[in-house]
């Protein structure tokens, strides 16, 4: 293990935070061109969850992982943080896109040490912490090397390093493996729940596709549109005790998770129709 994540603090807990939103809305525009985008969002996250928001395009998933980031604030009601409203972007909370949005000028190391940079980290800190989290998603010789000069999986894993440097209490993830070749996506949903399994973050994970959400999640929400809303909260497997990397022996092809598969895909039909 390295020092940029550390296991779980105490055997029993939890380093994830429980995330809540009360009676969110959130609408677009004013006046005769306000359009609601959310309408009533009542969730509750348990510290260590892995919730998956899955649903057709526009429904609003982005719009809800942005309003627990805090790029957005809500119209109406609340998004709290272990009880803590959430009032614009933390260190709490770390954010992995679809792109990995590396900024090519700078070293890989470089990229994944900006954050405790402009924490006011010094330069041997914030170096050691950006190799050890590099070295935690399986990029330990990258970090001398440019955004460019990887493959788009190494992109996006280093994008998680960015993400992990602070050691984040949750993880909002938007479609992180979409743009990726369907091998290199199977690897790092898997790499994912090592990770999540290792570091006891909470993750909120949007995503298209129901065989990922049904492999990821412990839970999944699904959303329809027009204004978005969850229709279905589906329960999809326990949250590993702490400590234990149950998740290094889940199989996508065993019953249960097909029959996760065929209750999110008909939710998901049943969602945008
Ligand atoms: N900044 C914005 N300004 C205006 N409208 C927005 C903005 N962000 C999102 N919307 C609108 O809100 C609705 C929900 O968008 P959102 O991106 O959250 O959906 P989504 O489910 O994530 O979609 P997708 O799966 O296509 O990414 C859409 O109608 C979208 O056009």
């Amino acid at each position: 293990m390295t020092t940029a994540l550390a296991p779980r603090p105490d055997a029993g807990t939890t380093h994830g935070a429980r995330v809540r939103l009360e009676g969110v809305t959130r609408t677009f525009g004013r006046g005769r061109d306000a359009r609601p985008a959310l309408a009533v969002l009542d969730v509750d996250v348990a510290p260590g969850e892995l919730v998956v928001l899955v649903g057709p395009s526009g429904c609003g998933k982005s719009t809800a992982l942005n309003l627990v980031a805090g790029f957005l604030e809500p119209t109406r009601g609340r998004v709290l943080v272990d009880d803590v409203p959430v009032r614009g972007p933390g260190v709490d909370r770390g954010v992995v896109f679809q792109q990995p949005r590396l900024f090519p000028w700078l070293t890989v190391r470089d990229n994944v040490a900006l954050g405790p940079r402009l924490a006011g980290a010094g330069r041997r800190e914030r170096t050691e912490l950006a190799q050890a989290t590099l070295e935690l998603v399986g990029l330990p010789d990258a970090g001398d090397r440019r955004p460019w000069e990887l493959s788009g999986g190494m992109q996006q894993r280093a994008a998680i390093a960015r993400a992990l440097v602070g050691r984040p209490r949750v993880l909002l993830m938007d479609e992180p493996f979409a743009a990726l070749d369907a091998l290199t996506r199977e690897r790092l949903q898997e790499e994912l729940l090592h990770l999540w399994a290792t570091t006891g973050t909470t993750v909120l994970f949007v995503t298209h596709s129901v065989d990922e959400a049904a492999f990821l999640g412990t839970r999944a929400l699904v959303f329809s549109a027009s204004p978005g809303r969850v229709v279905v909260d589906h329960r999809l497997r326990d949250v590993p005790a702490p400590g234990a990397d149950d998740a290094r022996d889940r199989d996508r092809d065993d019953p249960a998770t097909a029959a996760h598969r065929e209750v999110l895909r008909t939710a998901v039909r049943g969602s945008a129709a």
